[in-house]
């Protein structure tokens, strides 16, 4: 423990080092003055590239970056993570979603997964018989499937897979018009089986399909009891284990209708690549890898250069929902005022995480972002290889991607006042060589373990969400206050 404390004073010293030398250097000098930054300046695994190039931070200054996680002691928490020491003290448990995609699992997890994958491959195939399938499930029980479902469908799939969240009444009756109850199926994803959406969407489901629910509905959870006592048969229900975040819950069964939609044998590929992230990083927790200088990018941006937010610009449209999805992943973990010994945080935690469609944002956003008086980081994303056969239209984006690069980095200082870019934007720039399912499943375990690196960093939990717990806690109460009464926006005003 005294180690660990004499590390972090160290550590601290090194971060009010980086802090105060931080009128941040002049992006464009630095590439003038370097020519080999841009290889310098990227990290490269797994079809992957990390280039950091183009965020203002000199060599001195990013040598010192990359010095953090030997200096924090990176490698013996990422030791404790893997061996299942307790990561989430508020809840005593460990954070092991690693072992919901590693080959040496033990049985019991082999056994849920070789479950899992039969039916996504049932529903895949059309051997269950299905033309529809509703996934009923919110937060982590719908990014993460929804993403993989996104980016990885070819098309292939006997089921059209219909994805229901937030309690929207309109969508939810349109839906059910076009479904015919006798060929629809339901999975009802929700690891405490109580989540309100989730639940009061399920049972106006069940009421719909009356007959047909007992046999067409499935139910990923933590909580078989509530399941089954819901109507869900025993066999149908495919459990997880409760140490699975729902965050962290996309490679359990929740990712069942991901997999009908994109088929068993690319779920699988899509874990393993998940996997090889989990090997890599057991194996070099450093600046070696993508994992690692995500996370120490992310720090940068928010704890050195003090910036409050980060954008996920997707230019590989496959990627269309990853900034929806990190939102989730980023926030829900980091999003925390005290440290591990519940004293309050010294320094800045989480950004705020956004993202979108690269070539939609350039249309909306990007204006701010470029000529606005704040500062605001990016991370753009895209990939070199093109799936459908458009090959053009996938250069029209790369293109794009790196023009936007070049503008938020350089600027543009000549001509009117109004036409001038300041630059010397931080922008870091991540490229796929082909969004494959090893390819997706590896980025996003990576993310997963730069969000941990990032709770070494800043000594935080991870692994829990009081906040949301207490929303959930009052709108019990409201709920029931407003159940009473009749509702009038006089009424109303001032709530308290
Ligand atoms: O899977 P459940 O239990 O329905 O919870 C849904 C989501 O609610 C949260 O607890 C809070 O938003 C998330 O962590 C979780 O993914």
């Amino acid at each position: 423990m005294a180690l660990l404390s004499a590390a972090r004073d160290d550590y601290k010293e090194v971060c009010r080092v980086l802090r105060e030398n931080n009128s941040p250097p002049e992006v464009a000098d630095l590439f003038r003055r370097d020519p080999d930054r841009g290889a310098a300046f990227s990290v490269l695994q797994q079809g992957w590239m990390l280039d950091y190039s183009r965020i203002p931070l000199d060599r001195p200054q990013r040598d010192l970056l990359l010095d953090l996680p030997r200096r924090v002691q990176l490698r013996p928490a990422v030791d404790r993570l893997f061996d299942g020491a307790i990561v989430n003290p508020s809840e005593a448990q460990p954070a092991l979603h690693m072992q919901l995609r590693g080959q040496d699992a033990s049985p019991e997890r082999l056994a849920e997964r070789r479950q899992m994958l039969a039916l996504a491959d049932r529903l895949h195939s059309g051997r269950a018989g299905l033309t529809d399938l509703v996934h009923i499930g919110i937060g982590g029980s719908d990014l993460g499937p929804r993403l993989v479902a996104d980016a990885l469908d070819e098309d292939d799939s006997a089921v059209r897979v219909h994805w229901l969240s937030t309690l929207d009444g309109r969508r939810f009756e349109r839906l059910l018009r076009q479904l015919d109850p006798a060929r629809t199926g339901v999975v009802i994803a929700s690891k405490s089986f109580s989540t309100e959406e989730t639940m009061t969407q399920a049972e106006a489901m069940r009421v719909w399909m009356g007959k047909d629910f007992e046999a067409g509905s499935w139910a990923s959870t933590a909580n078989v009891d509530r399941a089954v006592a819901f109507g869900i048969r025993p066999e149908h229900v495919l459990p997880f284990p409760v140490w699975t975040g729902g965050r962290y819950s996309l490679w359990s069964s929740v990712g069942v209708s991901a997999g009908a939609q994109i088929g068993s044998s690319r779920f699988e590929e899509l874990l393993a690549g998940a996997a090889v992230a989990d090997q890599a990083m057991q194996r070099a927790p450093d600046a070696s890898s993508l994992a690692v200088m995500l996370g120490l990018m992310i720090h940068y941006f928010r704890r050195e250069l003090a910036l409050p937010t980060l954008g996920v610009v997707a230019y590989e449209p496959r990627l269309a929902l990853l900034g929806d999805y990190l939102q989730q992943l980023v926030m829900e973990s980091l999003g925390k005022g005290v440290d591990l010994t519940d004293q309050p945080l010294a320094q800045p935690s989480v950004p705020l995480v956004y993202g979108g469609r690269g070539t939609d944002l350039q249309h909306s956003i990007f204006q701010a972002l470029h000529q606005g008086t704040d500062t605001h980081p990016l991370l753009l994303v895209g990939s070199l290889a093109d799936s459908h056969g458009h090959v053009e239209w996938q250069q029209a984006q790369l293109a794009h991607l790196l023009a936007q690069a070049a503008a938020f980095a350089r600027g543009r200082h000549d001509g009117a006042p109004h036409r001038r870019l300041p630059g010397n934007r931080p922008v870091g720039v991540l490229l796929a060589e082909r969004l494959t399912p090893e390819a997706l499943g590896f980025l996003l375990a990576s993310f997963e373990h730069a969000v941990y690196v990032l709770s070494v960093l800043w000594q935080i939990n991870a692994y829990d969400q009081w906040g949301v717990e207490e929303g959930k806690r009052l709108a019990a109460g409201i709920r029931q206050r407003l159940a009473n009464d009749a509702l009038s926006l006089e009424k109303l005003a001032g709530f308290f």
